[in-house]
């Protein structure tokens, strides 16, 4: 978005500016499609008369084939050319000659169809032909639901927008330079952002102004009228002036009428030209679906990995903490092929760093949906894999629409557990075409042994596995659609264990009085027997694989030969990964408090903040006082050539004689305790009697002054005196019993005998 250089060609080009838009204004006007009509259905126009041009002489736009068919501005077109972009897609066709003339669009297409230009060029536009300068501030915004999404937005407007001269800005959560933004976002004509950042410049920004605002965008517009955003968007709209243009697009629209009305749409073009199609996803996607339990996910994943070594893979599980736990474990077995994450925890930049890398390299990026909808990825994504399941049809749709991007193809898979084959009915009505494989039997590599080795030796990445089982689990208890979603019906200790985790961690239901809020605790349980529900959550998983789906060995995801490379670790493997994402492993004392505690400070903690918890957490420390997982010993003991390797049978061995030896250990704690009870009781009559018997006598002073033990081993000793009162004793002892003498004064013989027996009782007791 160049301004010309010299002052004489500004002044050239300004003039030339009045007589194009005057003309741009006249064609739009006296062309115009009708409200409603379908421009896709149109024949092409015919080619302009050469020469002088006037309005008159113009063919109409609606049916152009084109983007230089259109009556749009010579800084556009050049851009547009500079890109490469000659032909329009379909929704390009089927909305620019409305949204041109100034309608309110509601446009859905599918992925990849370049709904991005569809809003971008009425944008550019709009504003040029207002003769919008940096004076006049924000002429336009465009809302994205995520920070990457906005990124690239604001990518393909710089490119294709490079020849006018709007200032525009990025302005997204996550980046320190509020304070900057603050100063210069007035003076931007064009705004790309997400929800929360724009409301905070609305809110914070002094003297913020958009009340001059001409067109506001919401890309993923389904995504931004969600509830996830509702407070943030009638906020943001409250403060928009009502007079504009609003285009909403996204590949799985909003129907909602209230949402619409939210929104203050006048009389919008539904354009929605997918809608005839055979297929809601693009016809060069081809989709499959496996069924895999939820023991096996892992398995499966790493088999598809090792054995897709030369694919861009783009890998969707459900939460942080799953990407987490599987790409630093993942990382450490070296499947042979660079890995890399993303998700909404990490840091702005490196988010983008981990965007642009993954864009330009083979690898295997793990990621939430926060990566599944709007990004273009260069049209290189070869397979996306969904090891868990998308809440609903619309994630399906763009978490697979990254990849068979505009004119490329791509592959997918949808790994499914036998309790989620409901969602395939659901895709198939919604007009996916999926088709249900096989995993080849031959290809298939089991990864929990080796992660849990990798859990014994790598404590963080322990903690991560338990991290991530807690939130898959969560994930499942607060899906909407309790139809496909169960965690009752998920065999949990299979599943821990297939996290290479050593006992399955508590899941307990906390909050009892509010059964419709549920909160997770997390331990690792002394006797993995006392696992709450346990029996109750499993179900059998005998029945792994589908045998009804045709075999089609194209089709067979770990068969395809051709993908399948030698599984040595690329020479970038290492430069790919590098080892500063593990500080994100390391677990953050404050955010520990539900884990099991490794440390005896988390132990302390875990008393005061909850008392019933099972006790006994067994924590093993090496030579060096480094806390290790209880399996460490044994691994160590079965170690050979280096590696660490953990015998069922032995783990089995290890975790009774454990069992056994804290319940002894128990007992005694238990016995300990009650003689100090005891002792403790003994103690506090004791000083109430010598209390009573110093108010009657001021004598025994002596006794009161010794210390509690000192003086119940006295006491011990005058009980035996007062019965044998023996005068063969000692001075000491003579002394004493005058003393005694002296008390029995004051208290009965009765009285010391009823005392005595008390205590005696109270002993035994
Ligand atoms: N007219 C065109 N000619 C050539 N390539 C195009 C054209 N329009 C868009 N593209 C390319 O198609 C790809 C997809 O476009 P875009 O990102 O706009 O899709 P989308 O419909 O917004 O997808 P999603 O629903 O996933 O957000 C991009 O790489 C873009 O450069």
């Amino acid at each position: 978005m160049k301004p010309p250089k010299s002052k004489q060609s500004r002044k050239q080009r300004r003039l030339s500016e009045v007589q194009e838009i005057e003309l741009l204004d006249a064609w739009i006007e006296s062309r115009k499609p009708d409200s409603g009509s379908n421009p896709l259905s149109l024949p092409p126009p015919p080619p302009p008369p050469p020469g002088e041009q006037d309005a008159a002489s113009l063919p109409p736009y609606a049916g152009s084939a084109r983007f230089d068919q259109l009556p749009i501005s010579s800084r556009t077109k050049d851009g547009l050319r500079d890109a490469k972009f000659v032909k329009m897609t379909d929704v390009q066709r089927a909305s620019l000659p409305h949204s041109l003339c100034g309608r309110d669009v509601l446009g859905a297409a599918k992925t990849g169809s370049g709904k991005t230009l569809a809003f971008l060029i009425p944008v550019l536009e709009k504003l040029y032909r207002e003769r919008w300068g940096p004076e006049d501030g924000v002429g336009s915004i465009i809302i994205s639901p995520t920070r990457e999404l906005a990124g690239q937005l604001f990518d393909v407007l710089k490119v294709v927008g490079k020849y006018h001269g709007f200032s525009a800005g990025l302005l997204i959560g996550g980046r320190k330079d509020v304070d900057l933004e603050k100063q210069s976002v007035n003076d931007l004509n064009v705004l790309v952002c997400t929800p929360g950042r724009l409301l905070q410049h609305m809110d914070e920004t002094p003297n913020f102004d958009c009340s001059q605002l001409k067109v506001l965008v919401l890309d993923e517009a389904d995504r931004i009228l969600d509830v996830g955003f509702k407070k943030t968007l009638n906020a943001i709209i409250s403060q928009l002036p009502k007079h504009r243009q609003t285009m909403l697009f996204s590949a799985t629209q909003t129907k909602s009428v209230q949402d619409l009305a939210r929104l203050s749409l006048k009389d919008p073009e539904y354009i929605s030209v997918h809608e005839e199609s055979v297929t809601a996803t693009p016809s060069r996607l081809q989709q499959t679906a496996m069924t895999v339990p939820l023991e096996q996910k892992l398995d499966m994943l790493w088999s598809f990995i090792r054995t897709h070594l030369k694919s861009r893979t783009l890998v969707f599980l459900s939460s942080c903490k799953q990407v987490k736990f599987v790409y630093e474990a993942f990382k450490k077995l070296r499947p042979g092929i660079p890995l890399k994450c993303l998700h909404g925890r990490m840091k702005q930049e490196r988010r983008m760093g981990i965007y642009s890398e993954f864009c330009e390299k083979r690898s295997v990026l793990f990621s939430t949906d926060v990566a599944s909808r709007g990004l273009d990825f260069n049209k290189a994504v070869d397979w996306v894999v969904q090891v868990d399941c998308p809440e609903d049809v619309a994630s399906y749709i763009h978490r697979v629409g990254r990849t068979a991007r505009y004119l490329s193809g791509g592959r997918s898979v949808l790994f499914l557990m036998p309790s989620e084959m409901k969602m395939l009915e659901k895709l198939k009505a919604a007009k996916i075409p999926l088709e249900l494989v096989k995993a080849n039997d031959k290809r298939f590599q089991p990864v929990s042994g080796l992660l849990s080795a990798l859990l014994v030796k790598y404590p963080n990445i322990q903690y991560l596995a338990q991290r991530a089982f807690i939130t898959y689990l969560r994930s499942i208890h607060i899906q909407k659609d309790k139809e496909i979603f169960d965690v009752m019906k998920l065999p949990v200790d299979d599943f821990s264990a297939s996290f290479g985790l050593p006992m399955t961690p508590k899941i307990r239901f906390l909050n009892q009085k509010n059964k419709s809020k549920i909160v997770l605790e997390e331990s690792l349980p002394l006797e993995p027997e006392n696992a709450v529900g346990k029996s109750e959550l499993k179900v059998s998983t005998k029945s792994l694989m589908v045998n009804d789906s045709k075999q089609d060995e194209e089709n067979d995801l770990l068969l395809t030969d051709d993908d399948v490379d030698e599984a040595q670790p690329d020479d970038d493997v290492d430069e790919a990964q590098p080892d500063d994402d593990v500080d994100e492993a390391q677990p953050k004392v404050n955010e520990l408090e539900d884990v099991i505690p490794a440390t005896r400070v988390l132990k302390k903690k875990k008393l005061k903040i909850n008392v019933n918890r099972p006790v006994g957490s067994r924590v093993v420390f090496d030579d060096e006082g480094n806390t290790l997982p209880p399996l460490a010993r044994i691994a160590e003991m079965l170690s050979s050539d280096g590696a660490l390797l953990l015998d069922k049978g032995k783990k089995d061995e290890y975790y009774k004689r454990m069992r056994e030896e804290m319940k002894q250990v128990d007992k005694e704690d238990k016995l300990l305790e009650r003689q100090r009870r005891r002792e403790r009781r003994l103690k506090q009559k004791m000083k109430l009697k010598e209390g009573k018997g110093k108010d009657d006598d001021d004598e025994g002073e002596s006794e009161l002054s010794e210390s509690d033990g000192e003086a119940m081993e006295n006491r011990k000793r005058k009980k035996s005196k007062i019965y044998f009162d023996s005068d063969d004793d000692g001075g000491t002892q003579k002394e004493t019993n005058d003393k005694i003498n002296q008390k029995s004064d004051a208290i009965s013989l009765a009285e010391q005998e009823a005392l005595a027996l008390k205590l005696l009782s109270s002993m035994h007791s």
